[in-house]
């Protein structure tokens, strides 16, 4: 499922252990849930986060909303166990973290078989190389950009400007948008500070990100606005697409809107902010 199908503004992770949380979420308006058996599960919690997840997502109750499962890596004493008590509980996909190589994809899929989408946590400065191949295996349909990890094993300094992760974000964004899958930034550690979270927002809708991973109920919102194309950008898309088709008509390849050439290509990414509009209008009618 691409951006302009379901829009992926906000994809909050949920501690697959946090029973309070996983319920408050069925009413948060988020467009995606990352369920996480991860980071944010202490290893002696891990089992019984399993089973919960898995009752969890049988009840439902999450609406429109994405559904993904973070589990842990296949290296790890839990992510056998993981994948295989997860492939069945009704996921709409399963996130796999650490990965570096296709080869970790052809592994999982081992596991859970060909039909459930894959997405995989982007936070090692190999699978920032490896970007490309790991975008265009068959089964991933999405990546997410794990700064953390990323900032951790680089060893760079955290920045209000994310300069020493940029190279691996553009990577990152390029492999995404390469293979035509969804591709969201990472979280903002800082989860009460608003104003950091917007700024940090901006960068990633600037840099072609389709939303944001967040961990606090707070953030939602915020990054709802930020990755919602704006009404001016909706009402200058139809006016661009209106021109365009008047030019053809009379002839012509190119129309003026505004003082700025509308060409095909600019017709495609007006199409694009559409789609993505309607997307979230769908979104909402729930
Ligand atoms: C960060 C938190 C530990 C803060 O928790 P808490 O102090 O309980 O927050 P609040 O009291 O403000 O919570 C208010 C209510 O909201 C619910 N809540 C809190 N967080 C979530 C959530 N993520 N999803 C749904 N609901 C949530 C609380 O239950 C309260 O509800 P109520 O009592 O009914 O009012 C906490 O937010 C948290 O654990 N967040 C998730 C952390 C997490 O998932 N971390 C792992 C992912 S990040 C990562 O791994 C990055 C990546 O891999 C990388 O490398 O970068
Ligand atoms: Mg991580």
């Amino acid at each position: 499922m691409d951006s302009s199908m379901h829009p992926y503004r906000s994809v909050l992770y949920i501690p697959g252990s946090k029973e309070r949380a996983l319920d408050k979420a069925r009413s948060l308006p988020t467009d995606a849930i990352i369920f996480d058996l991860e980071d944010a599960v202490a290893p002696d919690a891990k089992a019984e986060a399993r089973q919960l997840l898995v009752e969890t997502l049988r009840q439902g109750g999450y609406g429109k909303r994405s559904k993904i499962v973070r589990i842990n890596a296949l290296t790890t004493e839990w992510g056998l166990e993981d994948a295989r008590a997860l492939r069945d509980a009704g996921a709409d996909a399963i996130l796999l973290p650490k990965v570096n190589t296709s080869s970790d994809i052809d592994n999982l899929s081992d596991v859970i078989g060909s039909d459930l989408p894959i997405w995989t946590m982007m936070e090692t400065p190999v699978s920032a190389f490896n970007a490309r191949e790991i975008a265009s295996h068959a089964q991933v349909a999405g990546l997410v950009a794990g700064t953390n990890d990323l900032t951790k094993d680089l060893g760079c300094r955290t920045r209000a400007d994310r300069l020493p992760l940029m190279t691996a974000l553009q990577m990152i964004v390029m492999a995404a948008r390469a293979a035509r899958i969804v591709v969201v930034d990472g979280v903002y550690n800082r989860f009460r500070d608003g104003d950091g979270l917007k700024a940090e927002c901006e960068q990633g809708r600037d840099l072609g990100f389709d939303g944001k991973t967040l961990i606090h109920p707070a953030q939602v919102e915020i990054a709802n606005t930020a990755f919602a194309p704006t009404n001016s950008e909706i009402e200058l898309a139809a006016r661009q697409i209106a021109a365009y088709e008047e030019s053809r008509a009379s002839g012509q390849g190119i129309a003026v809107v505004d003082g700025q050439i509308v060409e095909n290509l600019h017709v495609v990414a007006a199409q694009r902010i559409q789609a993505k509009a309607r997307a979230i209008a769908e979104m909402a009618a729930e």
